[in-house]
């Protein structure tokens, strides 16, 4: 499937709150790879089976959705972001990035937010336990997933440009 692609695809994982949409708006600015927000999409074609009371938001219908994303993916250049990743399929993705933050910049950032109660708890430790990375190594090939530190702004620009530097790379090994 690689084969087809002229341009990669994607993955920035991570718990909620640690600057997925920041580092994609920027790679999508800096690069010709398109940036698919997952819960936007969703939340524009109604890819939902229930609402979770303890939450507060809807369940994605996770079929639904892959559906809805399968050819774009297979066309390639695709940078997507959601704070999950077991349900995507492997063959999808040529590298996945999982943001890390450190726990209080994480409880700032999602307290402004609004996130109270267990939701705040719930996602704290999430991170601190490093839930999704987890997920993503366990979901992906050996040697393809990579965290990258999140905790500021210094930080977020060296993650776009190690990014966008291994999208170049990648079109290099291309030709
Ligand atoms: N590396 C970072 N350093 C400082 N603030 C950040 C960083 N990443 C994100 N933020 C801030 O944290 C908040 C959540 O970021 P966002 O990109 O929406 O996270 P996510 O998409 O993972 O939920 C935003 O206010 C954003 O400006």
């Amino acid at each position: 499937m690689t084969e087809s692609r002229s341009l990669p695809n994607i993955l920035i994982t991570g718990t909620p709150g640690v600057g997925k949409s920041t580092l994609c708006q920027q790679l999508a600015e800096q690069t010709n790879l398109k940036w698919l927000e997952v819960g936007k999409l969703a939340k524009e074609n109604n890819c939902y089976e229930e609402f979770d009371e303890v939450y507060r938001c809807p369940v994605l219908h996770e079929d639904k959705i892959l559906d809805l994303m399968e050819d774009q993916m297979s066309e390639g250049g695709k940078i997507v972001d959601y704070h999950g990743c077991d349900f995507f399929p492997e063959r999808w993705f040529d590298i996945i990035f999982v943001l890390r933050t450190n726990n209080t910049a994480l409880f700032d950032r999602l307290s402004k937010r609004g996130y109270s109660g267990k939701k705040l708890e719930d996602n704290i430790e999430c991170e601190i336990f490093g839930t999704i990375h987890e997920e993503a190594v366990d979901s992906y090939k050996e040697g393809s997933v990579f965290e990258l530190s999140s905790n500021s702004a210094e930080e977020m620009e060296e993650n776009v440009e190690q990014i966008v530097k291994w999208i170049e790379q990648w079109k290099q090994n291309k030709i």
